[in-house]
This record gives structure tokens, sequence and C-alpha cells, in this order.
């Protein structure tokens, strides 16, 4: 069976939203490594943060990426997904990765608009426009060192299913 594909990038690049249209095009199942710690913690990002702090946030991340891994599944990570190395190694060991980019303007314009503040409690306490070019410096060699491809996130949700179909060799006939 095939091959699972992660989806790595920075917080609004459309790790989830994408994902989700993607498995829809594959017939692939769709995990995502929040939702999955949301479900088995019954708490949000911004609760767990809140009790215990990032440390314990990026060992449990760790964790629900390796539970969700399986054949046939396209799985969208959080956006920190890349800071541990063991989180790097592990989705290039385990199957294929695309990094969703997309420049810091166009991040901070789609989280401004959808906030969704229990899945991202802030990163470094800076207004978010500063914040996501402060996280793209610091993470662009993760992400670029942890993928097997990169495609562009700024095009439509559509184009950018067709982009990773298209570098995985998957395009569709039609
Ligand atoms: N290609 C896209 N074009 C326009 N808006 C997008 C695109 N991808 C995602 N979005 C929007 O950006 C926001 C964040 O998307 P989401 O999938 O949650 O990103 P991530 O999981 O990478 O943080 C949502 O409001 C979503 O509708
Ligand atoms: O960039 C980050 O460090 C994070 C991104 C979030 O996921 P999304 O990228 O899906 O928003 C979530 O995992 C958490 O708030 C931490
Ligand atoms: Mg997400």
């Amino acid at each position: 069976m095939s091959l699972p594909i992660y989806l790595i990038g920075a917080r609004g690049c459309g790790k989830t939203t994408i994902g989700q249209a993607l498995s829809q095009a594959l017939g692939y199942a769709f995990r995502d490594t929040d939702h999955h710690l949301q479900i088995t913690t019954q708490r949000t990002v911004a609760e767990i943060v809140a009790a215990e702090g990032w440390d314990s946030f990026r060992a449990r991340e760790s964790e629900s990426l390796q539970a969700v891994t399986a054949p046939g599944t396209i799985i969208a990570t959080g956006g920190g997904m890349v800071l541990a190395e063991v989180n790097r190694r592990f989705m290039r060991e385990h199957g294929q990765v695309i990094w969703l980019n997309a420049p810091s303007t166009v991040l901070a314009d789609r989280l401004v608009r959808q906030p969704e503040a229990a899945q991202r409690p802030t990163l470094t306490g800076r207004p978010i426009a500063e914040e996501m070019g402060d996280i793209l410096r610091q993470r662009a060699h993760l992400y670029h060192q942890a993928a097997h491809h990169e495609v562009n996130a700024m095009q439509s949700p559509d184009l950018v299913v067709e982009a990773i179909l298209q570098s995985l060799s998957l395009a569709r006939a039609s």
C-alpha cells in the first residue's frame, strides 16, 4: 500500500485544509497531528501549553506523529513538527514530505482573518505579522531539510492539490 504523505509548513500555510482535499483526491485517509492530540488529551493546544508548557506539547506532538502514521494516509502536521530532528528523520524515512511554502505576509493575513486561538496560542508574544516573519526565518531551513518536495501554497487550494499530485507524479488524467 502507498506510503503516507506528510504536509509540513508554518501556521496558516494550509496543511489541514489542503490535507483534507488531497485525501479526497487520492482516496487516502486523513489525519491531523493536532486533532489527534486534542482527541487523546481532551484538551486544545492552548490548554496543553498553558498547563504544561511548550516542551511538553512538543513531546506529545512527536508521539502524535508516530501514532497517526499509517500507509495510505495524508498527515497534516503542526507547524512546529520540524523543530525536532527525530521528527524530521521519522517523516523522511516513513513517507513523502511536502512543504507548503508561502511568504509570512500571506500567512499572517490568513491568521488574522481566522486566528483559531485555541489551536494557535502565541509563540513569541509579538504581533502576528512580526511573529510569522520571525518564525519563517527560524524554521525555513528546517522545512527545506525535511521536505522531499516544496509547493507554492499561495495558490488556490485546488491548484495546491494539483501541484502536490504533480510533484509526486500522481497527477490525475482529467
Ligand atoms: N491555498 C489557500 N488559499 C487561501 N486560503 C487558504 C489556503 N489554504 C488555507 N487557507 C486558509 O488559511 C487558514 C489556515 O489554514 P489551515 O489549513 O488551518 O492551515 P495550517 O493547518 O497550515 O495552520 C484557514 O482559514 C484556511 O481556510
Ligand atoms: O507553528 C507552531 O509551532 C504550531 C502550529 C500549530 O499548528 P498549525 O500549523 O496547524 O496551525 C499547532 O501545532 C501549535 O499551535 C504550534
Ligand atoms: Mg493545521
